[in-house]
């Protein structure tokens, strides 16, 4: 096209102005006719063609400019919504007011259209011209003519420009020469004013469709970068770089609705102000939504432009509008950003054009972004609690006294920003009363007197508050304030510390309420502050077992360490007689394994002693302080044995009223001896077998794992090894317990032992009866060393203890052995069908008849039959045993 124009057009040298033409002659005026028409036809089609306004400056450059004498053109658009018209075009090059000072002023400044040079530009008809002189100085004149006029330009003609019957603009064209416009140049002016018409309606559509595409790009490249950020921070930058190029000049605020949904707070800002009030107030300040502004914009759909002074003016208190004015805003828009049915906040922008639809994309993508980054703020957030009550709850497992629970607490409020544990109570066993359990009298200050008098004390369940509190779900939040306000007495204390809410929440474990929590704090997460309360409520229930466990020990030591004590006089239990060789080993495997935590097996016949070497091993061990343990497996009951060496939990079964710590519970630290292994259940065995194992247990009907630490040794008179190949002991057990193994030789086998065995017992049980022994006679040695003892050391022992109650002299003449052989076959065979009575009968005088007629008493039947003498009395009276009986 740059070519067309040009050449197209026979060029002719200066206009030809309309008051000197003198030319009459009707050959010149054909010709003149004849251009005119040339140039229109050239001018119109290039026209046509114009796409964007460098086009049409070409065009006016090289088509019209040089045909014509003309100094610069322009183009004007009419805003008919503020009733002015504003440069569109202009003929940068050629205009000679581009070095006036008030050029860059000219190409932005609105004029307007309501005064009476662009009135009678609007009224005619066709092209107008003025002789700038004539009208640049009236009062309501545009000030471009005085800039032109000062730059030499003497003349303006002005045509409007139409659009659908309307005026759309105006094109100015400018002389240097006063009336330099000609005739011929107004015919052709007024011919392509149509053509220029739609040119420059074509170029704003263009210039809409490029716009438009070009807002397209700039809101995919904004919606990319929105995709990647994650943080508030980076937000921040990628809307100040936003808005700093659609709207360098104005400031921007973007209000965030916090989480009370009643408040807003600043989020991410940009303005351009060094006042700190405003400042500390883009910090920290926190507006009501509803203000009559902030829910107005949060309820339109569309941008809300609003006037600062207008809002003021209307009530609008909050303070932001003040800010707004003192840094000399007057129009704002606020646009909501909204999610979905979410609303997210405010943006508050400073801007003149404002083009919604861009606006609109900007918000929505913005919107999106704070959506995210709040999700991913709940999700670090939540995670962050998560790890945090994870760690409290390994620090709760670790409690067992009230310490260390305060320690835990304190140690995990001091993370928990600023929160105070005011007091915990605990209901006590009476279900009614609650006594304080915890409590930081330090907090109240100088209140401390008052906390005393008014909350450290027992109260009860149905006092005011605590009544709320244990009847509610997750707990109440009390605001201190309000509270004060009506009258709770107890808030004024709260009030001490300075916080705004006391936090009051049932401690539960399972269903069962166990007290009340009263933390103090300005804000605390439900999620936190629940899974807390759980860990506590775990602990309180684990420090008040282990304070009865505590209580139930020591009242077992005490009184075992009597039994112990009683026990070591009566028995002298600690010393182990014999000295021969087979012994000899014995002693030496003790001495080899009581100082290890290994397990135990000590096997022999019934009566060798074994518990003796049991204890042994455990007074020879590092845990002698403590009590050993013993449970002897073949005197319960098969359906008792788990819960004595477990325990079991409160209605475990039925029957299990109560709770009850098992043998190993209580061994813990300590030995515990497993006599008669071998009578153990099957059932049973496996479950001592995971214990051995795993050095843990389950009460019976618990849910917790207990650790223990528990050294074992059990003993047997069966062969074990045996029981396993006949499957009635487990080989995985039988292996974990015969890690350190001692057999106990028979007595018949250590016959070197018997004499010392002899006077250690005579010596014994003469001191325990009070009849003294003076010698034993040889004989008596003599023939105790050739029985053959099926029962051992126990029946020595009981024969000597008889043996010293029959004596009647001082000395040990004689003793009473058992008939072995057939003699037993005899009496077996005696005993056979007999009734119990009858049997029982018989043993009674026979036992009578031993200790010389005497019922009760030292020496007498009642003590070797072990029943008090009364009752001796009373079975003898049911089984009619008379003295004829005994004497005879
Ligand atoms: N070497 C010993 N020196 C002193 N007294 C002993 C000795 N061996 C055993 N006794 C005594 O014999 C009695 C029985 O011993 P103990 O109960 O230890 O035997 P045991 O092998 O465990 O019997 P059981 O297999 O029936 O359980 C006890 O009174 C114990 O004091």
């Amino acid at each position: 096209m740059k070519n067309e124009v040009p050449n197209a057009i026979p060029k002719e040298s200066k206009t030809r102005k309309k008051t000197s033409g003198q030319t009459t002659n009707n050959v010149r005026q054909e010709i003149d006719y004849k251009r005119e028409k040339e140039i229109l036809l050239a001018l119109s089609n290039d026209l046509t063609k114009v796409r964007d306004k460098n086009d049409l400056i070409t065009l006016f450059k090289e088509g019209i400019k040089g045909l014509f004498y003309i100094s610069h053109t322009i183009v004007t658009l009419i805003d008919y919504k503020d009733e002015t018209y504003t440069p569109f075009l202009l003929d940068n090059d050629g205009s000679p007011i581009r070095s006036h000072n008030r050029y860059q002023e000219m190409v932005h400044a609105h004029f307007r259209l309501n005064e009476p040079f662009i009135q009678a530009v609007l009224a005619a008809d066709g092209p107008i011209s003025f002789l700038l002189k004539d009208i640049m100085d009236q009062p309501a004149s545009p000030p471009f003519l005085r800039v032109n006029y000062e730059k030499g330009v003497r003349e303006i003609m002005m045509t409007k420009l139409m659009k659908e019957g309307k005026p759309m603009g105006f094109l100015h064209v400018y002389s240097d020469q006063p009336e330099g416009f000609s005739d011929e140049f107004r015919s052709v002016i007024k011919g392509i004013v149509p053509q220029i018409s739609s040119a420059v309606s074509n170029i704003i559509k263009n210039d809409d469709i490029l716009n438009r595409e070009k807002e397209k790009s700039f809101l995919l490249d904004f919606s990319k970068e929105i995709a990647t950020i994650r943080t508030k921070e980076e937000l921040a930058n990628a809307v100040r770089t936003v808005f700093k190029k659609i709207n360098p000049d104005g400031g921007f605020v973007i209000r965030k609705i916090n989480e009370d949904n009643t408040t807003t707070s600043p989020y991410v800002y940009d303005i351009d102000t060094k006042n700190p009030k405003i400042l500390a107030a883009l910090r920290e300040s926190r507006f009501p939504i509803n203000d009559g502004l902030q829910n107005r914009i949060l309820n339109s759909s569309i941008p809300v432009s609003f006037n600062v002074d207008r809002e003021i003016e209307r009530g609008i208190s909050s303070a932001y509008l003040r800010h707004w004015k003192e840094m000399g805003v007057k129009n704002l828009v606020g646009i909501r950003l909204r999610n979905g049915a979410t609303n997210h906040g405010i943006l508050t922008l400073h801007i003149e054009d404002i083009n919604i639809p861009l606006l609109q994309g900007i918000c929505a993508q913005i919107s999106i972004a704070i959506g995210n980054i709040q999700a991913i703020e709940q999700i670090k957030k939540t995670q962050e609690e998560q790890a945090f009550l994870l760690d409290f709850s390994h620090d709760i497992t670790l409690v067992r006294t009230r310490d260390d629970l305060q320690q835990a607490i304190f140690r995990v409020l001091e993370k928990t920003m600023n929160t105070q544990l005011a007091m915990i109570r605990v209901i006590e066993n009476d279900g009614i009363h609650l006594s304080p359990f915890m409590f930081d009298r330090t907090l109240f200050g100088t209140a401390k007197a008052d906390f005393d008098r008014m909350a450290n004390h027992r109260i009860t369940i149905d006092e005011t508050y605590t009544a709320q509190v244990l009847a509610s779900n997750g707990g109440i939040m009390f605001s201190v304030e309000e509270e004060i306000k009506s009258g709770n007495d107890y808030a004024k204390l709260w009030q001490a510390t300075g916080l705004k809410n006391m936090y009051a929440l049932p401690l539960r474990v399972g269903d069962k309420a166990i007290g009340t929590i009263w933390l103090l704090a300005n804000r605390l997460s439900p999620l936190l502050v629940k899974g807390i309360c759980a860990q506590i409520s775990i602990a309180i229930a684990n420090i008040q077992a282990n304070e009865k466990l505590e209580a139930y020990k020591k009242k077992l030591e005490v009184e075992n360490d009597y039994l112990t004590e009683q026990i070591k006089t009566i028995h002298n239990f600690s010393e182990i007689i014999g000295s021969g060789e087979p012994m000899k080993k014995v002693y030496k495997l003790i001495s080899l394994v009581a100082d290890s935590n290994t397990t135990v097996l000590v096997t022999g016949e019934t009566g060798t002693g074994k518990e003796l070497i049991a204890r042994a091993i455990h007074y020879a061990s590092p845990r002698r302080d403590k009590l050993m343990v013993k449970v002897n497996c073949a005197a319960l009951p098969a359906s008792l044995i788990e819960s004595e060496l477990f325990g079991h939990e409160r209605g475990a079964f039925t029957g299990a009223i109560d709770k009850r710590i098992g043998k190993f519970e209580l061994a813990n630290n300590s030995t515990l001896f497993l006599d008669e292994i071998g009578e153990l259940p099957l059932e049973a065995q496996a479950k001592l077998l995971r214990i051995i194992q795993e050095r843990e247990l389950e009460r019976i009907g618990g849910k917790q794992i207990i650790k223990v630490d528990v050294r074992l040794i059990a003993a047997t008179n069966r062969d074990l090894e045996a029981e396993v190949k006949a499957g009635r002991f487990r080989a995985d057990l039988y292996f974990r317990l015969n890690v350190f193994p001692i057999h106990l030789p028979p007595l018949r086998d250590r016959s070197e032992d018997i004499e010392a065995l002899i006077h250690f017992f005579v010596q014994k049980h003469s001191r325990n009866s009070g009849r003294k022994i003076k010698k034993v006679a040889p004989g008596v040695i003599h023939k105790l060393r050739a029985y053959t003892w099926p029962g051992n050391v126990r029946e020595l022992e009981h024969l000597i203890e008889r043996s010293v109650l029959l004596a009647t002299d001082g000395n040990l003449d004689d003793v009473y052995i058992p008939e072995t052989g057939d003699t037993n076959k005899k009496n077996e065979a005696l005993l056979l069908n007999r009734s119990l009575d009858e049997v029982e009968r018989d043993y009674i005088i026979e036992t009578l008849k031993r200790c010389g007629g005497k019922i009760s008493g030292a020496g007498s039947a009642a003590e070797i039959l072990q029943v008090p003498g009364n009752t001796l009395h009373s079975k003898m009276k049911k089984l009619g045993i008379t003295k004829a009986d005994y004497y005879s």
